[in-house]
């Protein structure tokens, strides 16, 4: 699913990621670990073609065992129908502020799986709900700012999740929540990758999240595999 072979990424004349090495099999689960600051989220946003214009990234990306340039830069909706998605830290920015929930999970779902306009609302419900969100569809009704961080990240979550992805990209996806959301989140990513065999690669500080939900994890420390 993903072959990463000696990435560097640079700002400037300084290497924040150096020679990092990662691999993750189709319907594989994988922890990237790390201290903070330790280049996890760099290395994720590589994968995904996601990194400003500040970086330069180099080195050897396979997707789907394709060669994929570590220089381009991929918006939501091409980055989707090549079959990866995201959840990001900073949740609120995959998130249109000027569209109301409802119809940006919607329309991800139509456009991504083909649904009718009514299975995908009830996609959209249910998964919501798996993920401990109360009430879902009053919450289809409103716009990303009338949400607490906790609920736009889930929803990002959910987001992610309707499009169906091959290998879906989760940068620490449960910060926001507390102990009973984080244990629905957890349980959601783990039923949803077990029953679509999608591929993780899970950024987390969490060592227990990243127990109950990779096989495998890898260690950065100081920008390198540790
Ligand atoms: N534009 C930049 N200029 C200089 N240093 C940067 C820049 N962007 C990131 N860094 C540094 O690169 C390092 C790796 O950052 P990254 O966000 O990948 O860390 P992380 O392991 O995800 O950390 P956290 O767990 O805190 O999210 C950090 O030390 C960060 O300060």
């Amino acid at each position: 699913m993903l072959e990463l072979e000696g990435l560097d990424v640079r700002v400037g004349t300084r290497t924040l990621v150096s020679g990092v090495d990662l691999a993750v099999a189709a319907g594989e689960r994988v922890a990237l670990v790390g201290p903070s600051g330790s280049g996890k989220s760099l290395t994720a946003a590589a994968v995904l073609g996601t990194l400003g214009p500040a970086y330069a990234a180099s080195g050897r990306l396979l997707l789907e065992g394709r060669p994929v340039d570590l220089r381009r830069r991929l918006g939501r909706t091409r980055r989707e129908r090549a079959g990866l998605a995201a959840v990001h830290q900073a949740s609120a920015t995959a998130l249109n502020p000027l569209v109301r929930v409802g119809a940006q999970l919607v329309e991800a779902a139509r456009a991504r799986r083909g649904l009718t306009r009514a299975a995908a609302r009830d996609l959209v419900l249910d998964l919501l709900g798996q993920a401990d969100l109360a009430d879902p569809a009053a919450l289809l009704g409103r716009h990303p700012a009338e949400l607490s961080g906790g609920q736009v990240q889930r929803v990002c979550t959910v987001l992610a999740l309707v499009c169906a992805p091959r290998l879906l990209v989760a940068d620490e996806p449960t910060t926001a929540l507390d102990a009973v959301a984080r244990a629905r989140v957890v349980d959601l990513l783990e039923r949803h990758c077990a029953d679509s065999g999608a591929a993780l690669l899970l950024v987390t500080h969490d060592r227990e999240v990243a127990a109950r939900l990779c096989s495998r994890t890898v260690a950065l420390a100081e920008g390198r595999v540790a």
